[in-house]
């Protein structure tokens, strides 16, 4: 048995019902097998890879916190500290109904990746927990804060973890996360990002992710002699990503035709109209329905069919596993040319091998949205110097990493031979300074 399939079976073993989890670690292990296969007694020796997937610690917590109707509720909340290898442990914190251990370790597992391929010096983490903000009103969602962040602040400082938001936590939750710190330790410190611009936010991290994510696709394009100019693109999501995705993609020219949120999405083939989208969801937090009632010319449809509609190039910027096979199928028959990650592992594994079997261009989501958790690190530097840079400043340096990010997991996928697969280009650069890094701190 090859140290792979004997690490893969071990993982399995003992992380039993953690589905995307285990998930998140195929997708790794079994393009990385090209690369093991070379050294494959040092490796085992070393028991690399075991060290690369048993998280340095997985904290899990009781938040108690109290509704509107004097109700007492109880959720769990999750801190996992997965690799501080490179730096202090980044990566966000997720609230959604659907969260639990295997969904924060998968989610920790890709930003040790992802933040490999930035070049900054982060580690990878994540956390949340299965409070579901939608519904609830602001009174309520400060309460959870301040419950979660009560027990949260014993395990993170700026030089050990700095979380920051993903779905469900947006600028008015890390406000109330970072008050509640604030209160507990009597002291302004860096230990969140994505905070407000009155209090240590950077500039251009709203946008982050979404942008580098077309700077990223635009530098796959050209390297194929393709450009975003006039093209039709599809983006699932109407969140933070995908909003500012659609923002950088009309700015390069492109049409954004469709966007989604979890009941349905909206089409208008003539290009929908972003500030009504903004509107709805940045400022009423509503449903992306409402936007019909302004743009009868657009439709709506309930669902999750936002894939059949035909496009040059797709954005999946919601959540996990929401673009199927059957998905990809109807995509590369309606000829869709590219295809890049907003979300995380947005794509099944199945998708996304058909997808790249029928040479459609595929940007996975460590490389194609680690704008966001790059900016994060700027904001972390511009805390430490006691200085904010210009949002022209932060946009420049964010292009230039996602440029470099793509350069990188072209020439590591070319360097085996693997020409275009960004997926392994984008695993072999990140495992081969993570490793490095592992190897140089001794166990
Ligand atoms: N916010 C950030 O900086 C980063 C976020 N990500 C990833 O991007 C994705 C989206 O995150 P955000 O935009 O921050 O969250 P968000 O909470 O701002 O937005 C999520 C959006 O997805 C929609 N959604 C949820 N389930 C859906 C479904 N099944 N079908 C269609 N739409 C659905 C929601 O209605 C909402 O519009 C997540 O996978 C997150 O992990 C990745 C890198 C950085
Ligand atoms: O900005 C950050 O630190 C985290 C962003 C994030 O959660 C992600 O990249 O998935």
């Amino acid at each position: 048995m090859s140290y792979v399939t004997e690490v893969k079976k071990k993982i399995k073993n003992n992380n039993k019902n953690e589905t995307e989890f285990l998930q998140a670690v195929d997708e790794v292990l079994d393009s990385l097998h090209p690369l093991i296969e070379k050294n494959e007694n040092y490796y085992k020796r070393e028991a690399i890879l075991e060290r690369l997937t048993e998280p340095d610690r997985q904290i899990k917590f009781r938040v108690q916190w109290l509704d509107d109707d004097g109700q007492v509720q109880v959720n769990t909340g999750y801190r996992v500290q997965f690799n501080n290898v490179l730096g202090p442990y980044k990566g966000g914190l997720r609230l959604r109904d659907n969260v639990n251990i295997g969904i924060i370790k998968f989610l920790g597992f890709e930003q040790i990746f992802k933040n490999a391929l930035t070049g900054l010096p982060i580690g990878g983490a994540k956390g949340g927990s299965d409070f579901d903000p939608k519904g609830k009103s602001d009174r309520e969602i400060l309460s959870f804060c301040k419950a979660f962040m009560s027990e949260l602040y014993k395990y993170i400082g700026p030089d050990i973890d700095v979380p920051a938001g993903d779905i469900g936590v947006g600028a008015r939750e890390i406000g109330y996360l970072f008050g509640q710190y604030k209160r507990l330790t009597s002291s302004h410190q860096s230990i969140l990002t994505g905070k407000g611009l009155t209090f240590g936010g950077s500039l251009a991290r709203t946008e982050a992710t979404g942008y580098g994510l077309l700077y990223l696709t635009n530098a796959m394009l050209k390297t194929h002699g393709l450009s975003l100019e006039n093209q039709r693109i599809v983006i699932s999501g109407s969140g933070n990503v995908a909003i500012y995705a659609a923002e950088k993609a009309q700015q390069l020219g492109a049409k954004v035709i469709a966007m989604s949120d979890s009941t349905g999405y909206i089409r208008d083939d003539n290009g929908l109209d972003l500030q009504t989208v903004k509107n709805i969801k940045e400022i009423e937090r509503g449903r992306i329905a409402e936007y019909v009632i302004t743009h009868p010319e657009a439709l709506y449809k309930e669902g999750k069919d936002i894939w059949s509609i035909p496009c040059e190039v797709a954005l999946p910027c919601a959540t996990q596993n929401e673009l199927t096979l059957v998905d990809a199928k109807q995509l590369v028959s309606n000829g869709v040319k590219a295809v890049a990650e907003g979300a995380n592992m947005p794509t099944t594994l199945e998708a996304t091998h058909y997808l790249q079997k029928n040479e459609v261009l595929f940007a996975p989501g460590k490389a194609a949205n680690a704008g966001g958790v790059a900016v994060s690190a700027l904001e972390m530097s511009q805390n430490a110097e006691r200085m904010s840079w210009s949002f022209e400043k932060v946009d420049k340096a964010l292009q230039e990493i996602m440029e470099d990010i793509f350069s990188k997991i072209s020439e590591s996928a070319a360097r085996f031979k693997q020409y275009d697969n960004y997926v392994f280009g984008a695993n072999v650069a990140a495992f081969e300074k993570v490793i490095e890094a592992m190897i140089a701190q001794g166990i």
